[in-house]
């Protein structure tokens, strides 16, 4: 799959900036009113009793700041913040010596956590609900199971495909957030931000316009607005108005709805070839060349969000908005 500057995963040479981009507190973190204040409650009550927090799974869309809250959420309780992946935990051995070198209190932070297999599932189920592992010593009829104290400790999950999770993980976490894409006007807010953290001069159109096209999804907010201060720097004194940013996001081919040009191809073959649909989502992808899947988890979502595209039993559809943002008749039935 080619790398989409609209894309919501983290790009080549990004993550050293997106590092010194995320909010550290939760004062910090725009947006996610709901999730925001739940966490808070749960934080004070645990410090109070001096307990470790719950577990938290959080799921949504990449880019929506899952990682970030995960920091916020080990920084708020003032503890340690260990960082692993879904794949990266290979056997049941490798959870244990992470398990084991946790600190009282500590967050471990599983990404992808909807990609770990069955065997380090297992292990964690008992880690999770009584802090203890259950170690199997030796082998054949001589192999007995030993139960190991843990320290309590918050785990942290997140997850872009929380239908993936097994029932018995899901059930094991005490919060579960669903993250959302973001208003304009938090967008906005966002963009503002990161431009005074990288010392760029930013109007506020021009934040608005960024916002506008950022598709709800703050990694591509500050993406976009990096882009285009190049072109400011560039072509004009370095300070971002929005004839600016229309015209460099214009060459960057994001248009006005933060689409780009394979949504346009997807969203026009549609329109050419069937009408708008309805038409099945195999038929689709073989129209346009991609795997079903990643219309289904990449491409699709967005558009479905933003009123474009609808699912029917019947296949997908074209809405008249499209018709509108491409300017084309609505065709009659
Ligand atoms: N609420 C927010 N306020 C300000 N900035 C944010 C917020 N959420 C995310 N960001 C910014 O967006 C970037 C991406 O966020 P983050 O890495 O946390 O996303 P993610 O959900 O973990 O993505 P992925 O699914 O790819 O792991 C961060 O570098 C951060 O600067
Ligand atoms: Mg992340």
């Amino acid at each position: 799959m080619e790398e989409r500057i609209v894309s919501g995963e983290t790009q080549r040479e990004e993550e050293w900036a997106e590092l010194s981009l995320r909010p550290q507190r939760l004062s910090q973190y725009i947006g996610q009113q709901t999730v925001k204040e739940n966490l808070k409650v749960f934080i004070e009550a645990a410090k109070m009793r001096e307990e470790s927090l719950d577990h938290v799974l959080l799921y949504g869309p990449p880019g929506l700041g899952k990682t970030t809250l995960a920091t916020i959420i080990s920084n708020e309780m003032g503890v340690n913040l260990r960082t692993t992946a879904g794949p990266a935990i290979e056997r049941p051995g490798d959870l244990a010596a992470i398990l084991t070198a946790l600190e009282p209190g500590d967050v471990l932070f599983i990404d992808e956590i909807h990609r770990l297999n069955r065997a380090v599932e297992e292990v964690l189920y008992p880690a999770m609900e009584d802090f203890c592992l259950d170690i199997v010593i030796g082998k054949g009829p001589s192999a007995r199971s030993v139960r190991l104290d843990l320290p309590p400790f918050t785990l942290v999950g997140a997850t872009t495909r929380a239908g993936m999770l097994s029932a018995p993980l899901r059930d094991r976490f005490g919060v579960v957030s669903r993250l959302e894409y973001y208003t304009h006007e938090e967008l906005s807010e966002i963009v503002t931000r990161t431009a005074d953290v990288m010392e760029v001069e930013i109007d506020v159109n021009a934040s608005a316009e960024i916002a506008r096209r950022s598709r709800g999804t703050p990694r591509i907010a500050n993406r976009l607005l990096r882009r285009v201060r190049d072109f400011a720097q560039v072509r004009a004194d370095g300070s971002v108005n929005d004839a600016i940013t229309n015209q460099a996001l214009e060459l960057l081919q994001v248009d006005k709805e933060g689409l780009d040009h394979i949504d346009h191809k997807l969203l026009r073959g549609m329109i050419e070839k069937f009408r708008g649909g309805p038409v099945g989502l195999d038929t689709i992808a073989a129209t346009i060349g991609e795997e079903s899947h990643t219309i289904e988890d990449v491409y699709e979502p967005y558009l479905l969000q933003i009123g474009f595209l609808q699912r029917t039993p019947r296949g997908r559809m074209v809405t008249h908005r499209v018709y509108d943002h491409f300017n084309l008749e609505v065709p009659k039935l």
